[in-house]
C-alpha cells in the first residue's frame, strides 16, 4: 500500500520505519527540516535499539522516504496516518491542533484530488474525539461525507518508548475503531503481517481503551510504589512480595507495571492522566482515585529527595552523581522524566550535581525533547556525562536511576564507604555490607 505518516516522532518514525519493513510504500512528512533531512539520510530521528539499522535499511530500498511537501504526500498515497504530538495544554487537555490542521490539510488535497482516501489517526486523542470533532472538520475540507470514498479511522498506538520496534512487531492487539466497514478493511491492510489478534469497533471504544489503558499503567505504578513505601516502613521487603504477587494471573490481570522502583514519567503517562482529568472535569465526572495518581508519582520522588536529604543533615556535603536522566533506559527522552524532576529538586537545595548518562548525547537532541530539559535544567549540558572515574572518585552520595552495566561495575568498583540511593533495585549494590545503601521500597 502507498501510505503517508503526518509527524515523525517516536511513534511516526517507528511505525514508517516497520510498514516500509512490512512491504509498504511510506512516505513521512514532518514540520520540523531536520527529522525530514535525517530520513532521506537513511538515519533514524530519535534513538534506541533496532530503530537505526531499520530506518537505514527501508530508506536505502527505497520504502520509506520523508518530504515537506504535505499536499503531494497526500496526492500520492491512498491512505495517511497522522501521528504528529498532542501535549498537554495550560487547562490540562491535550493540545489537538495539530491533530486537526493535518487533517484540514488531507480533506482539502483530497478535495483537490478528488480520490478515495483513508485517514488513520495514530495520536492519542481522547475518547469521542475523532466522530465528534474531527470527522466533520475532514468532511467540510473534503467536501464529502465520511463513507463517499473517504474513511476516517482511529487505530491506537501501543509501543512504548526503548523498545518501540518489538513493540510494533508484537502488539498486545490491532485495535481499529472505524468509521465504516470499508475504512477498517483498507487500514487493516496496514498490518498484513503482524501476529496478533486484530479488533475492529467503533471510534470512541477504541480511543477509550487506548486512554485508558496508560492510566491503567500509572495507576498500577503508584500503586506498586505506595506498597513499596508502605512496605519499607516496616521493615517488609516489597520486591519479594510484588514479586510474588504478581505471579496471580488469574485474579491480576498481568504483572506488567507493578514492580516497586522510581516514579513514573515520560510524554505519555502524565500526559494522558492529565488528558482524562480535564475530560473529568468537563463533563462534572469525579475521579477520586485517578485524581490522586499524579500525586502520589510526586510523593515518590520527593521521598527520594527526603532520604538524600537525611544524608545532608548528617553532615555530608550537598553534592551527589546521578545515574539516569532519561525518563527510562534505552531512550534519550527526557520528556517529564522523573529523573529530571529530581535532578532539578537536588539543584534547587544547592546541590553540586554530576549526571551520566549514555544514552543522552546533548548533540543528538532535538524538538521537544531538547527544549523540555533546556527549560527544566538550562545548563544541564554542564552537568552531564562528565568524565565517570572522576565523578564517581569525587562524590560521596550515589543515586542510581539507570545505568549500563558497564557502569554499573565501575560504581561497584567505588561504592565502598559512600552513599547509594538505589531507585533501581541493583542486586549486587544491596547485597553489599560495606556501603551506606538505601532502596527506594526495599
Ligand atoms: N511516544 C510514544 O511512545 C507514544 C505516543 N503516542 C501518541 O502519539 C502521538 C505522537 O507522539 P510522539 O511520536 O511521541 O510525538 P513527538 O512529539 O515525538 O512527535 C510529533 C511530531 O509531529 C510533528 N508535527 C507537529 N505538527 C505537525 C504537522 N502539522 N505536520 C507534520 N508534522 C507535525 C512534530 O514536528 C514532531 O516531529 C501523541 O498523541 C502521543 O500521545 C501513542 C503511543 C506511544
Ligand atoms: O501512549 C503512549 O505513549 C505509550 O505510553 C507508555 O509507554 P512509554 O511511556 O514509552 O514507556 P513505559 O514503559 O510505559 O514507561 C512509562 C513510565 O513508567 C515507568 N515504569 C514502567 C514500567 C514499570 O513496571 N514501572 C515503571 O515505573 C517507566 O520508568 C516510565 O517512567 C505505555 O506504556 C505504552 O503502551 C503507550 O503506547
Amino acid at each position: 500500500m502507498k501510505l503517508s505518516i503526518f509527524g515523525l516522532g517516536y511513534v511516526g518514525a517507528v511505525s514508517g520505519a516497520c510498514l516500509a519493513d512490512l512491504g509498504h510504500q511510506v512516505t513521512g512528512v514532518d514540520l520540523n527540516p531536520e527529522k525530514v533531512a535525517r530520513i532521506n539520510a537513511g538515519e533514524a530521528p530519535i534513538y534506541e535499539a533496532l530503530i537505526g539499522e531499520l530506518t537505514e535499511r527501508v530508506v536505502s530500498q527505497g520504502r520509506f522516504s520523508a518530504t515537506a511537501d504535505q499536499n503531494a504526500a497526500v496526492r500520492d498515497t491512498e491512505l495517511s496516518i497522522i501521528s504528529v504530538g498532542t501535549p498537554t495544554a495550560a487547562d490540562g487537555s491535550p493540545m489537538m491542533d495539530a491533530v486537526e490542521a493535518v487533517t484540514r490539510m488531507i480533506g482539502e488535497t483530497v478535495r483537490e484530488s478528488g480520490k478515495a482516501h483513508t485517514v488513520v489517526v495514530r495520536s492519542t486523542v481522547t475518547p469521542g474525539y475523532c466522530a465528534g470533532t474531527l470527522a466533520p472538520v475532514l468532511e467540510a475540507a473534503a467536501g464529502r461525507r465520511i463513507g463517499d470514498g473517504l474513511h476516517l479511522v482511529f487505530n491506537p498506538e501501543f509501543l512504548r518508548e526503548g523498545s518501540s520496534v518489538r513493540d510494533f512487531r508484537e502488539p498486545p492487539f490491532t485495535i481499529l475503531g472505524s468509521m465504516t466497514d470499508e475504512g477498517a478493511d483498507i487500514a487493516a491492510r496496514l498490518y498484513d503481517g503482524i501476529d496478533a489478534p486484530l479488533i475492529r469497533t467503533d471510534p470512541g471504544v477504541a480511543e477509550s481503551i487506548k486512554i485508558l489503558s496508560n492510566a491503567f499503567h500509572a495507576l498500577k505504578i503508584s500503586f506498586a510504589n505506595e506498597a513499596g513505601r508502605l512496605l519499607k516502613s516496616s521493615g517488609i521487603d516489597a520486591t519479594e512480595a510484588m514479586r510474588i504477587f504478581v505471579q496471580d494471573t488469574v485474579l491480576n490481570a498481568s504483572g506488567a507495571y507493578l514492580r516497586p522502583g522510581f516514579a513514573f514519567g515520560g510524554s505519555c503517562l502524565p500526559k494522558d492522566i492529565r488528558a482524562i482529568l480535564s475530560m473529568a472535569s468537563a463533563s462534572r465526572t469525579d475521579l477520586p482515585v485517578l485524581s490522586a495518581v499524579m500525586g502520589s508519582n510526586r510523593a515518590h520522588i520527593d521521598t527520594v529527595l527526603g532520604m538524600i536529604m537525611a544524608r545532608i543533615a548528617e553532615g555530608k556535603p550537598r553534592k551527589a552523581a546521578l545515574f539516569g536522566l532519561s525518563f527510562k533506559p534505552g531512550t534519550d527522552d527526557l520528556r517529564e522524566s522523573p529523573y529530571v524532576a529530581l535532578a532539578e529538586k537536588l539543584i534547587g537545595k544547592g546541590f553540586d550535581l554530576s549526571i551520566i548518562d549514555p544514552w543522552v548525547k546533548t548533540s543528538r537532541l532535538l524538538g521537544k525533547n531538547k527544549a523540555f530539559i533546556e527549560q527544566e535544567i538550562p545548563h544541564f549540558e554542564a552537568l552531564l556525562n562528565r568524565d565517570l572515574e572522576t565523578t564517581l572518585a569525587q562524590n560521596d552520595i550515589l543515586i542510581i536511576g539507570h545505568a549500563s552495566a558497564e557502569h554499573l561495575a565501575l560504581i561497584g568498583e567505588h561504592a565502598a564507604g559512600k552513599t547509594v540511593v538505589d531507585l533501581a533495585n541493583i542486586a549486587a549494590l544491596r547485597e553489599r555490607g560495606d556501603i551506606d545503601y538505601e532502596g527506594v521500597c526495599w
